[in-house]
């Protein structure tokens, strides 16, 4: 049985007073939202414990951005899944398009995140996802393709979720077309050997198309950035309408 995740991803938005300011308007929301629905919210680690102590005993879990693939170490500006656990992180971000363009992330440091992820009980949300020009030149395909070959080695996938991000729709309000996403999702499913990974749909998810993404069936649930930051928007998502 595959399982829906709603996961708001902050970026390097909010302080821990808006961070608190955010829950008061969402929470509430939540009564709303059909049991079987995850909801996370991924902030920046500065905000990691506000959120893990103002989470406490509601059903929206958390996650975090990124994390390193030692235990610890000389690895200044890092975070490890020790450091995460501790304050009750639940999933966390790996590979997203912005660490690989900005950061020297390579689907190889890529599956080293994955694997100490899981080796400590974190769940991973894994993203693929191609730019503007390799989806101009027909390389979406086999872009997508190679970034799961080489970053699932090793790797558990009932303790797994994909994002699928074409970075041409990030943050731009070019969303890709739900049928679309709803094809490349497939595909992406097609090469896993655990049917029941939950793989998410991300770029511009915004109230007014989320009904249409969701009603798509292979679509297990949106990856959302700045739809996310905006308590009354990221509610209207998670309480998304179904067909
Ligand atoms: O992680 C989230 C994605 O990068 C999507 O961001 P966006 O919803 O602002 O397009």
């Amino acid at each position: 049985m595959r399982k829906i995740v709603i996961a708001g991803n902050w970026k390097m938005y909010k302080t821990q007073a808006e961070s608190e300011e955010f829950l008061q308007g969402f929470l509430p929301h939540l009564q709303e939202t059909p049991e079987e629905r995850e909801v996370l919210l991924c902030p920046p680690f500065t905000n990691l414990s506000v959120l893990s102590r103002n989470l406490h005993g509601s059903r929206v879990q958390l996650g975090a951005q990124n994390v390193h693939w030692e235990e610890y170490g000389a690895y200044t500006g890092e975070i490890s899944a020790p450091m995460l656990i501790e304050i009750g992180v639940r999933f966390v971000i790996v590979g997203h398009s912005e660490r690989r363009q900005y950061f020297g992330e390579t689907d190889a440091t890529v599956n080293l995140r994955l694997r100490t992820a899981q080796r400590f009980g974190l769940t991973p949300i894994l993203c693929v996802g191609e730019t503007k020009e390799q989806r101009d030149n027909k390389e979406t395909e086999s872009l997508i393709s190679l970034q799961l070959d080489k970053g699932l080695v090793d790797i558990d996938q009932d303790n797994l979720v994909i994002a699928y991000e074409p970075i041409w729709a990030i943050g731009t309000g070019d969303t890709c077309e739900a049928v679309e996403a709803n094809r490349i999702i497939g595909l992406i499913r097609s090469q896993l050997n655990n049917p029941n990974v939950s793989i998410q749909y991300g770029g511009s998810v915004k109230p007014n198309n989320i009904d249409e993404i969701m009603a798509q069936p292979e679509i297990d649930g949106v990856l959302v950035g700045g739809a996310s930051l905006e308590a009354e928007s990221f509610a209207r998502i998670v309480n998304y309408k179904s067909v």
